[in-house]
């Protein structure tokens, strides 16, 4: 091997392990205002609650969790559309609580979002010419006429739709063609990281694929880097690099994307991964069933402790009761794993140590189910989460 191909490969291998996004533990947490003129705060939606994770460059970080527990939140509040409660968020080695205006503005040409329905993040009354270039303007992009021109067909070129489409408007398209326009604009900023908020829930089944197919030859093209929130977990095991999983505001589980699926270590995690259908029946009627009594807890009155506690097969008295654990590296057989787990328990449990036992759905606390929408996991083991 040359010197060169040696340094570059070498330069490849840093790229890789760079950390381009660093969230410190983020909260939001959304006051609840009574009274007649809406002026008492009575308490609080803990809608992300102590959110850590670093995506590196050039990976896709995918994030799951049932609805509500606080996955669009926590994407919104990276941008600084949401505006964090606490913690701190690096971009590319800068601190972004600090900035404001033009700073904030200059950064979000560098973050950019896609949104789950295209048609209500796109103004109807603009063509698709005018959407794409509203973005390049702010930022100073378009200065040289021709320029812009090839630049707009470059877009349009890398996500499949024709020239021709420039001079239309958004209810022209399919929901897949309008997708692949919200793509085009968050791609005319030239970005490098997109988040990308169930990119693909709201569009049909056969055109999901091209969509998450587009997602990755563009991420390619343009050495993207990718948060991917969505509840269905095939999206997420196809797409991504590495996940995090997350229940009631915070991170119970991280792993790279194989390991997490073959192995799963937290006891929400497993439940997920045991309501996924396997096709073969003989697999499918020997492998654990893990059935979630209740419904997830409201954000706005979470369990003290462990936040899963109250649905959790595994609980051990007192100390899940009451303290909350640490996402820390789990070793198995002495050996450090990819996963970093937020169960006490973790190693006991997957090792048979601790003996699984049934609760009840009167365990949790009625007073502290949620008004929000909500999976039925008891009734329903799809549920909000689908299966691959
Ligand atoms: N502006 C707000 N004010 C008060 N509560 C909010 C606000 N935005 C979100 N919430 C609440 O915060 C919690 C987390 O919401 P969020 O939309 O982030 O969850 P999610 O995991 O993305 O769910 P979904 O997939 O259904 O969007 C929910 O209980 C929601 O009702």
């Amino acid at each position: 091997m040359s010197e060169t191909t040696s340094m570059l490969d070498k330069k490849d291998t840093a790229a890789e392990h760079e950390v381009l996004l660093d969230a410190q533990d983020v909260k939001v947490h959304f006051p609840i205002k009574r009274g007649v003129f809406f002026d008492k705060t009575v308490g609080h939606v803990f809608a992300v609650d102590g959110m850590t994770l670093q995506i590196r460059r050039g990976e896709t970080y995918g994030l799951v969790g049932e609805s509500g527990c606080g996955k669009s939140t926590f994407g919104r509040a990276l941008l600084r559309l949401e505006e964090p409660t606490n913690g701190t968020v690096t971009f590319a080695g800068t601190d972004l609580s600090p900035l404001k205006g033009e700073a904030l503005r200059t950064l979000r040409r560098h973050m950019q979002m896609v949104f789950q329905d295209p048609l209500s993040s796109l103004d109807p009354r603009q063509t698709v010419e005018s959407l794409l270039l509203e973005g390049m303007r702010a930022h100073g992009l378009t200065k040289d006429a021709k320029a812009a021109d090839a630049r707009l067909r470059e877009l349009l070129t890398a996500v499949g739709l024709p020239v021709a489409a420039l001079r239309k408007y958004p209810h022209e398209f399919s929901g897949g063609q309008r997708q692949r326009i919200g793509i085009a604009r968050a791609l005319s900023v030239d970005p490098e990281l997109i988040v990308a908020d169930e990119p693909v829930s709201a569009l049909d089944v056969s055109v999901q694929a091209q969509v998450i197919n587009l997602l990755q030859d563009v991420q390619e093209q343009f050495g993207l880097t990718y948060l991917v929130i969505a509840h269905d977990l095939a999206v997420v095991r196809h797409i991504s690099d590495r996940v995090g999983v997350m229940y009631l505001g915070s991170l119970v589980e991280e792993a790279d994307s194989d390991g997490l699926y073959a192995t799963p270590l937290h006891p929400y995690t497993r439940a997920l991964m045991s309501a996924v259908p396997i096709p073969d029946p003989l697999i499918e009627d020997q492998r654990e069933q893990i059935i979630l009594a209740g419904d997830l807890p409201s954000p706005a009155n979470p369990p003290s402790g462990c936040r899963f506690h109250t649905r959790c097969p595994w609980r051990q008295e007192e100390r899940c009761d009451t303290e909350r654990p640490q996402l820390r590296v789990v070793q198995i057989d002495g050996v450090p794993t990819s996963h970093r787990v937020a169960c006490h328990y973790a190693e006991q449990i997957h090792s048979g140590e601790i003996e699984r036992h049934e609760v009840s759905a009167t365990a949790v606390d009625p007073s502290s189910l949620s008004d929000s929408p909500t999976v039925n996991t008891q009734e329903n083991p799809g549920g909000p989460i689908s299966a691959p």
